[in-house]
């Protein structure tokens, strides 16, 4: 049974009881937001690596299916911050939760609550908008330490359910689906069926270079680099896109290390993100690599708002 509604101005039809909603993913960093997000997506929008706050936007992930669509909101990680990109990055985690329908709280099923998570769950408490807390890495556990898990986790986190998941090899998230649907509102469809994301290219094209320098270098150079894309164009009488964009270090020893002996190191960034790049787009792609230099980047307010790192 399909229904009319006006939204933006346009005429759309959706299912009679059709359900529509915000979802914020909360959690530690490293506890698997990103992976989660990707996976429930069937597709990567939000990078992942091993190394803490690789997340510092606000990413949306939309996720629509015959009755419902659901909005993600994939946080940077909250943690004690110890410079101004680091209290952005808290905000940008807090200042969703009172907006959104529901809460995925996400911690690793393998440690104990530590005092990362309780921080979290402090800061959920007096929040109404309800909250599943989301046992992740349940591939590392046995089923015992699990259930054990469950009980320290009701004691601290006022949650509606506790769902064990493992989000890298997609156990249980279609029962998390399924928890998440029962708490969106009826709704109109708030973006069109097919769009996956509501960042633009340029940001996600960003983020997958990023994601490489993360993957590829060690110590405090992943935590040092921004990555501006400068321009996206197509090349006359090819169907290639032409792409360049620039990995921005704090010092001038790190652009170093970054581009490598013989440019081998920023060679390779290159060639893994072209790779992820030209799955994203469908066509192929030229990517031109630069490194410079801005220096201490993320102690200044201007700079985090030129790399795009501002408050709404
Ligand atoms: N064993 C196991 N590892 C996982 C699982 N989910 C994620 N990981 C790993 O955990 C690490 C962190 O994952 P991310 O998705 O980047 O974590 P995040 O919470 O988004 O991290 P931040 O961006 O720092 O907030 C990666 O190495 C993942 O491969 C899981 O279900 N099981």
């Amino acid at each position: 049974m399909l229904n009319e509604v006006w939204f933006k101005g346009e005429r759309t039809l959706v299912n009679k009881n059709f359900k529509s909603g915000f979802v914020s993913i909360v959690g530690r960093p490293n506890v698997g937001k990103s992976t989660l997000l990707n996976k429930v997506m069937g597709q990567k929008i939000a990078i992942m690596s091993n190394k803490p706050q690789t997340t510092r936007n606000k990413i949306q992930g939309i996720l629509t299916e015959e009755s419902f669509q659901a909005i993600f909101i994939d946080t940077p990680g909250i943690h004690k911050p110890k410079h101004k990109l680091g209290e952005y990055m808290n905000q940008q985690a807090t200042s969703t939760l009172r907006e959104v329908d529901a809460i995925l709280f996400l911690v690793e099923v393998d440690q104990e609550p530590g005092t990362g998570d309780i921080f979290i769950a402090n800061l959920l408490k007096d929040l109404k908008t309800p909250i599943i807390l989301v046992l992740n890495k349940m591939d590392l556990i046995s089923k015992e330490m699990l259930l054990v898990r469950i009980g320290q986790y009701k004691d601290i986190v006022n949650a509606i359910a506790f769902i064990p998941i493992s989000a890298i090899k997609g156990e249980n998230t279609e029962v998390l689906l399924d928890e998440i649907k029962k708490l969106l509102p009826d709704g109109p469809m708030f973006f069109s069926a097919d769009q996956v994301t509501d960042h633009p290219e340029r940001f996600i094209i960003a983020e997958l270079v990023r994601e490489k320098v993360l993957h590829l270098t060690h110590e405090e150079i992943p935590h040092s680099i921004a990555v501006v894309v400068e321009h996206i164009a197509e090349r006359e009488g090819t169907d290639t896109l032409f792409i360049s964009a620039v990995i921005y270090t704090e010092r001038p020893s790190q652009k170093g290390i970054l581009i490598g002996k013989q440019g081998l190191l920023l060679k390779e960034i290159g060639k893994r993100a072209r790779g992820d790049i030209e799955r994203l787009l469908g066509s192929k792609v030229y990517l031109d690599l630069w490194v410079k230099v801005k220096k201490d980047w993320r102690n200044h307010a201007i700079e985090l708002r030129n790399f795009g790192f501002q408050n709404e």
